[in-house]
């Protein structure tokens, strides 16, 4: 997933780049590989500094000095097409037509046709493996096609229409053109989350957002927001002359609304609401739903056991853990502690360093455990890498029983959409019944919610269905024949990438590697892509 953010201020004596830093850190749980910012200053031209690393180390304050312009767009990148290489850091720049930036939240599942296209009819040079920067590339082109010295909203609009009837998958993106303005737009499913907003200044002159949280929109005070429809696109002008304002498009009739349920279930921050649901509450709800699948299923399989006290796997379960125990009338305990100063384990590219962060990152308390039977409750179970350590450390710990709830049903698939969970072979529940599961984590049992339990959770007046490919297998775009290959492949080549710059002090020295030399090292350096902010 990745987190991206649009600012156009009224006041063009103003910078936008500190709030683009400040948004970047509300938005950073979405991408913790690389981060970047582009601003527009007033002669047009674009400034930009990106590179990877954490919002806070990449954006220095000499770095955000440079950064001039009252609009500029924001990018948290965690890789799930491409590599992780710096070259693909975002936001994407091209120069041509007009001076383009691009962020982008998603993945295009059929990049490989696209790419095809921007080579032999359009003849557009792309120089990195990012399903971003063919889709910053469709947009150029379909813009060129236009054949004018500059546009205006009507063509931005006609050109995005033609972009999304070429381009599949999810996408939500924020664009800036140079000395014109930002632009949204949302896939025609709505699978990633995108939001817009005004906030009213002193003087009565508007500022304007575009964000993937809400979070960030009301922290900035940004207080008139609404979701960014499926299939929809606004354009923000720089110039506010003639009293100009946003003006919304919707491009293609919206297909199946159906955004990507994982967002509720442990990407997003639980203080967003999201297409009008709120994350807390439906999280709460998981908790709720699960509690009496649970009383339920206990009764069957192991009708003699209580459980005696819940634990959540802290953090993200948290809000489904607390509401949990309250329904089961069955004390709730913090029994891990957590060291704040380890990242997202998931989210670590590398499976040796995920599993050794787990214990770093989470202590077991010996008197919440020893004697217990205890409930430990986690948002989901992806590769079990968490679930498998925090069951060995209740046991170690002294528990009697330990059963295992997720708040999610089995993950069984890949996820296409731009959250990278794991190749499906390397999918715990991959080919594996329940209880198999419980014997590879080593817990006693393992409660899964049920799907449509899920679905209750989240649903709303405005949402009724969601993307959960990951559960069933059938995705809401439908997926070319080999994408998920390609996908598979991508990863894998990440992976000897990784392995092997870690078994070598040189990053260099991956390029001598004969089966490595179509793989980019984390040094690659691209044309415009690469931000060298050194
Ligand atoms: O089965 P696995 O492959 O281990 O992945 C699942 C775990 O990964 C996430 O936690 P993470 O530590 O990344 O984030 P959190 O602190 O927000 O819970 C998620 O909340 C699960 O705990
Ligand atoms: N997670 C995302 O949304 C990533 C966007 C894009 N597919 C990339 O890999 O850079
Ligand atoms: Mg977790």
């Amino acid at each position: 997933m990745c987190g991206i953010l649009g600012i156009v201020l009224a006041n063009d004596k103003t910078n936008a780049a500190p709030e683009l830093f400040e948004g970047a850190m509300y938005l950073q749980h979405r991408g913790q590989d690389a981060a970047g910012i582009a601003t527009c200053g007033s002669r047009g031209r674009f400034y930009q500094c990106k590179g990877n690393g954490l919002a806070r180390d990449v954006f220095t304050q000499s770095r955000m000095n440079n950064l001039v312009g009252n609009m500029g767009i924001t990018h948290l990148r965690y890789p799930t097409a491409g590599s992780s290489a710096g070259s693909e850091a975002q936001p994407f720049y091209v120069n041509s037509p007009y001076g383009i930036c691009l962020s982008h939240n998603g993945n295009l599942v059929n990049s490989i046709e696209l790419k095809k296209y921007l080579d032999e009819e359009v003849h557009r040079h792309i120089n990195t493996d990012s399903d971003s920067e063919i889709l910053l590339n469709i947009f150029a082109a379909e813009l060129d096609k236009f054949n004018k010295s500059r546009v205006n909203s009507q063509d931005i609009f006609a050109a995005l229409g033609g972009v999304m009837d070429v381009i599949r998958g999810a996408y939500a993106c924020v664009v800036m053109l140079a000395g014109f303005g930002v632009i949204g737009f949302r896939d025609p499913n709505g699978i990633r989350p995108l939001l817009y907003g005004e906030r009213k200044n002193k003087d009565g002159s508007i500022d304007y957002m575009v964000a993937s949280e809400s979070v960030v929109l009301k922290a900035h005070g940004y207080d008139n927001f609404r979701d960014v429809n499926p299939g929809e696109a606004v354009i923000i002008p720089k110039d506010r002359k003639d009293g100009k304002k946003p003006e919304f498009c919707q491009l293609v009739p919206p297909r199946e609304f159906a955004p990507d349920i994982f967002e509720y279930v442990y990407f997003a921050r639980p203080d967003s609401v999201l297409d009008g649901i709120s994350v807390y509450r439906s999280r709460i709800e998981m908790g709720n739903k699960l509690a009496s699948n649970i009383t339920n299923a206990l009764k069957e399989s192991h009708p003699e056991e209580k459980i005696d006290v819940v634990i959540p796997v802290p953090d993200t379960s948290r809000t489904s853990a607390i509401q949990c125990a309250v329904s089961l009338n069955v004390p709730y305990r913090e029994g891990f502690v957590k060291n704040r100063y380890i990242g997202r384990t998931f989210i670590m590219p590398n499976q040796q360093e995920r599993r050794s962060s787990v214990r770093r990152k989470l202590n077991a308390m010996e008197s919440e455990f020893s004697g217990r039977n205890v409930l430990l409750v986690d948002d989901s179970i992806v590769r079990g890498t968490t679930s498998k350590e925090i069951v060995a450390m209740a046991k170690e710990a002294g528990a009697k029983k330990v059963f295992f709830a997720s708040c999610a049903p089995p993950i069984r698939y890949n996820h296409i959409y731009g959250i990278d969970l794991a190749d499906t072979k390397a999918l715990v529940a991959f080919n594996k019944t329940e209880q198999e599961v419980a014997d590879a984590i080593g817990a006693d049992k393992v409660f899964y919610q049920r799907l449509s339990d899920l679905v209750d959770c989240c649903k709303a007046a405005s949402v009724k269905n969601f993307e959960v490919g990951v559960f069933t297998g059938s995705y809401i775009t439908g997926v070319e024949d080999n994408y998920i290959q390609e996908l598979e492949k991508i990863r894998a080549q990440n992976q000897r990438l990784r392995d092997h710059s870690d078994r070598t002090a040189s990053i260099d020295a991956c390029i001598d590697v004969d089966d490595l030399v179509d793989i980019k090292p984390d040094v690659d350096i691209s044309i415009y892509n690469r931000g060298d902010y050194t």
